[in-house]
């Protein structure tokens, strides 16, 4: 082992000296590029290193950064160890940790087991409230017998503002690809194959939505705008206790579902479009 001194010496240097045999880690520089001497041992010139390196899948990932052994033996650029950890890369991992914690912990009626297993349906009962299927229908049905002009005008820009939210998630679910707690029994009804992603929470999305929906475009009075904040709230808080996400799916649901709204209310279709859309049905 080098000494300490030596070992920041190469560190301040940027080379790369992880031997082979025994293994040793060595600082390794991610932001500066292998000194000439390092570039020599792995082949003639710049160019040859890099062609060397993209010799096997392992060097492929990154081009540069393999190692050379005492005895001219090549290792994978894994068998080091890359001591950089970004502020922003440890606060991430920590975030995701006491996530992944308080979720487990929180998921009380993830199953009738559970410490409160026996309130598991009245929670399920709050998921099919915000569930995609009874909104749509809901909204097509009031929308079917709506005889004003203004009733049927916010019908349609709801059952477009949940068609939205659908579209949204489902892109978003399938771009993050974050998978269900362990804990989570996948026994929900009427779900499409990205909802067996977990990020973000599309009954949260859809509650923050709604929510704001039914508060900008319902003339409520105070007890009831009460229940509709309390029912969105609900509704995210359920999905944590059921198990089915993250503390962090819900919370960054509420997020998008609070700004989907803004959207709808950019994209909203004013009657002059809906006349036209139904002219053209005609
Ligand atoms: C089938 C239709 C119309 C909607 C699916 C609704 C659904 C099952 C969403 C998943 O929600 P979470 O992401 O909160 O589990």
């Amino acid at each position: 082992m080098p000494s300490p001194k030596a070992r920041s010496s190469a560190a301040r240097s940027g080379s790369v000296p992880c031997t082979g045999g025994n293994v040793r880690y060595e600082f390794i520089s991610l932001n500066r590029a292998p000194p000439p001497q390092l570039l020599q041992r792995q082949g003639s010139d710049p160019t040859t290193a890099r062609l060397r390196a993209s010799e096997s899948p392992n060097r492929r990932r990154g081009s540069g950064s393999s190692t050379s052994s005492a005895g001219g033996q090549q290792l994978p650029e894994e068998d080091c160890m890359k001591l950089n950890p970004s502020i922003v890369g440890i606060a991430f991992s920590s975030l995701l940790a006491i996530d992944l914690w308080l979720s487990k912990r929180l998921g009380v009626c993830a199953c009738e087991d559970a410490s409160w297993g026996s309130v598991r349906p009245l929670m399920k009962l709050v998921e099919i409230s915000g569930h995609g299927i009874p909104w749509l229908a809901g909204a097509a049905y009031c929308l079917y017998k709506s005889d004003s002009a203004a009733g049927q005008e916010v019908l349609l820009n709801l059952l477009m503002a949940l068609f939205l939210d659908l579209v949204l998630v489902g892109v978003m679910k399938a771009v993050v690809r974050r998978r269900r707690p362990a804990h989570n029994r996948m026994d929900m009804f009427a779900t499409f194959s990205v909802d067996g992603y977990s990020f973000p929470s599309g009954h949260a999305t859809r509650a923050a939505m709604c929510a704001r929906f039914l508060l900008a475009h319902l003339v409520l009075a105070a007890p009831l705008r009460v229940l509709v904040l309390l029912w969105a709230t609900f509704v995210g808080f359920s999905r944590v206790l059921l198990g089915r996400h993250h503390v962090t799916d819900v919370a960054f649901g509420f997020f998008m579902g609070y700004w989907q709204y803004n959207l709808v209310e950019m994209l909203w279709l004013s009657p002059v479009v809906l006349q036209s859309m139904i002219g053209q049905l005609h």
